[in-house]
């Protein structure tokens, strides 16, 4: 591997389960030390592109590169490691035991007690288990993780059941390593956490790329007003084809169009159209998140990805 090496590299990526198709030919590229968030709703194909880079699967089309290698091989040799949403944890040990366990499978790089502090759970050591909370099961995978001291961490939903302090001291775990060089990958639905703590991130829809960028991009890119107005039978192919217009929805005798231009769109409407009663709003960030990936949405003009 030299410097210029991507953590990883996904290349025209196709995953097929049956007649689904998960991942949608996907290309990717993360360099080392980049924490990135996969941002996305539900059946997306965040987990299934996690799965593929972790070498847990393999895709129908296209590759997947870890350091320029083969994601198993990066697996089994420490580079590469998880924390993933269920499973794994077995509940008549206690806390530490796990750790012990999993240490004693492979050459460790960090000493228990080292990735048992780093978790936030030293001091719950020897809790079983099946006792210890949600919360506390996800910090116990996060310690897992870090005893092979990973160069590649991937995260899936990390913080589901981590409580307000616990996600802010797991993410400034992670922000620390990161600063290290530690490349942090993480597929979550919360928009803030992606904000907060990725450099970049990758809005996933239907298995395909719809944004690509900082978080302050991905907000430029999804800003942007929406026009409302009363207009009986309205030719939304005409609508979407004004300039800057991302998205044209009717409901009623409605029309709410989104664009990047809201003048434009105003005057079209009261130059072409009957339209009346014109109300102009601008969309909070959770509105633009919805309005990138979902159902209806349409790859914005001008798209990062
Ligand atoms: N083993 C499988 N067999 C059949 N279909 C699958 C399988 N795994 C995933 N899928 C389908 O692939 C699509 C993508 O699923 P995936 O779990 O990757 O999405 P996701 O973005 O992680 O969603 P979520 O946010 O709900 O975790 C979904 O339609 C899902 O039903």
């Amino acid at each position: 591997m030299n410097s210029s090496t991507p953590a990883v590299s996904i290349d025209g990526v196709v995953k097929r389960f049956g007649s689904v198709t998960a991942v949608d030919g996907l290309s990717l590229q993360i360099q080392p030390g980049e924490v990135v968030a996969f941002l996305g709703p539900n059946g997306a194909g965040k987990t299934t592109t996690v799965d593929m880079i972790l070498g847990l699967s393999q895709p129908s089309e296209g590759s997947v590169q870890i350091f320029g290698g083969d994601a198993r091989q990066a697996v089994a040799l420490g580079r590469v490691a998880a924390v993933m949403q269920t499973g794994g944890l077995l509940k008549d040990f206690t806390v530490r035991e796990t750790v012990e366990l999993t240490a004693s499978l492979f050459i460790p790089s960090r000493p228990v007690d080292e990735v048992l502090d780093r978790a936030g759970i030293l001091d719950i050591g020897d809790r079983l288990v099946g006792k210890a909370s949600g919360g506390q099961q996800q910090r116990l995978r996060f310690a897992l993780a870090l005893l092979s001291d990973p160069d590649l961490l991937i995260l899936d939903e990390p913080t589901t059941g981590m409580d307000v302090q616990g996600r802010r001291e797991f993410w400034h775990a992670i922000r620390s390593d990161a600063a290290d060089g530690r490349t942090t990958v993480f597929a979550t639905h919360y928009l803030e956490e992606a904000d907060a703590y990725a450099d970049r991130i990758v809005l996933v829809r239907k298995g395909k790329i719809v944004a690509d960028g900082t978080a302050a991009e991905i907000k430029a890119l999804s800003a942007g007003r929406t026009v409302r107005a009363t207009l009986d039978q309205a030719d939304t192919s005409a609508l979407a084809r004004i300039a800057g217009v991302d998205s044209v929805d009717v409901r009623g005798d409605s029309v709410l169009i989104h664009g990047s231009d809201s003048d434009e769109i105003a005057r079209y409407l009261l130059n072409h159209t009957p339209a009346r009663d014109l109300e102009i709003t601008s969309r909070n960030l959770e509105d633009a998140f919805i309005a990138l990936t979902g159902d209806d949405a349409q790859t914005p003009e001008g798209a990062l990805a």
